[in-house]
């Protein structure tokens, strides 16, 4: 599905009660397009404003990241809504400071702290290849977009991610990232299930462009099987890196982020 018409049929059960549907947004490269720097990230200012109109008018609007939720907010910058962040492994409700962990994902991160101060220090080869750390806590991500040469950084990282699974921690990639996780399960289905409970919605529409984002719809298409939810919309945003199997679960396609500020803009 991908014309005009599709997406107005496509949004329709949730459009028909916006009070009682969840509207859930990835954020990088969903709402805040594709930077070479991690830092740089930024949601425009046209999509921020139609996300507050949204909000205003759907209740139950989150976002759901693979970043810190503390730092999802800040790029997003809107302090109403909720965000999922780490993957599902954070919660920080609308109006709140502090987010909710999830405590045994907490408790391991001093293990992948350990591992990312030693790989910095051990392995040299990372910062020549310009490979870039971030830090998100119980997360160590390394980054090579934009390295000089991106296979050499890349080849470098795959061995990375060997020593930590080695190490009995997880590697998790997504676009052109690897993050280094604890071996406790987040997700960011499990983590929209968090936000939903106790939460009165009957249909929810999860909009991402990466492979995290396939738990959510696979979490969103659970809670439907499990009568928790009448129905479920998965949007995919298509860009040059699209994993295959987004392409294939998603419900409806839409075309980078200016194709989600559309969706944005269908909803009201
Ligand atoms: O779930 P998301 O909100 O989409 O977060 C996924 C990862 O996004 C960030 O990395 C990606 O975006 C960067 C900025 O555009 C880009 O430079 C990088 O190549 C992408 O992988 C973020 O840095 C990660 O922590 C998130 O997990």
């Amino acid at each position: 599905m991908s014309t005009a018409t599709s997406l107005e049929a496509a949004l329709e059960p949730i459009r028909a009660d916006p009070a009682r549907a969840a509207v859930l947004l990835d954020v990088d490269g969903t709402l805040a397009p594709i930077v070479r720097h991690a830092d740089d990230a930024h949601v425009p200012e046209p999509t921020r404003s139609v996300l507050i109109a949204v909000s205003r008018k759907y209740p139950v609007t989150a976002c759901v990241s693979g970043r810190r939720a503390a730092i999802a907010r800040r790029i997003v910058s809107i302090g109403s809504i909720s965000y999922v962040g780490n993957h599902g492994a954070e919660l920080l409700r609308a109006g709140r400071t502090e987010p909710e962990l999830d405590p045994e994902f907490a408790a391991a991160g001093e293990r992948v702290r350990a591992f990312r101060d030693e790989v910095w220090r051990d392995d040299a080869r990372l910062q020549r290849l310009r490979v870039r750390g971030e830090d998100k806590g119980e997360i160590a991500a390394f980054h090579w977009r934009g390295a000089p040469d991106e296979a050499v950084a890349e080849a470098a990282v795959q061995e990375v991610a060997a020593h930590a699974e080695a190490a009995g921690l997880v590697a998790h990639w997504g676009r052109k990232v690897l993050e280094v996780r604890p071996p406790v399960h987040v997700d960011k289905g499990a983590g929209i299930a968090r936000l939903l409970a106790g939460v009165d919605v009957d249909t929810a529409m999860y909009v991402g462009d990466d492979t995290t984002d396939l738990d959510a719809f696979r979490g969103l298409r659970a809670l439907v099987a499990q009568g928790r939810l009448e129905s479920a919309l998965c949007v995919g945003v298509r860009s040059d890196e699209t994993p295959p199997e987004l392409e294939r679960e998603a419900d409806l396609l839409v075309d980078g982020p200016a194709g989600v500020r559309s969706v944005l803009e269908a909803l009201l």
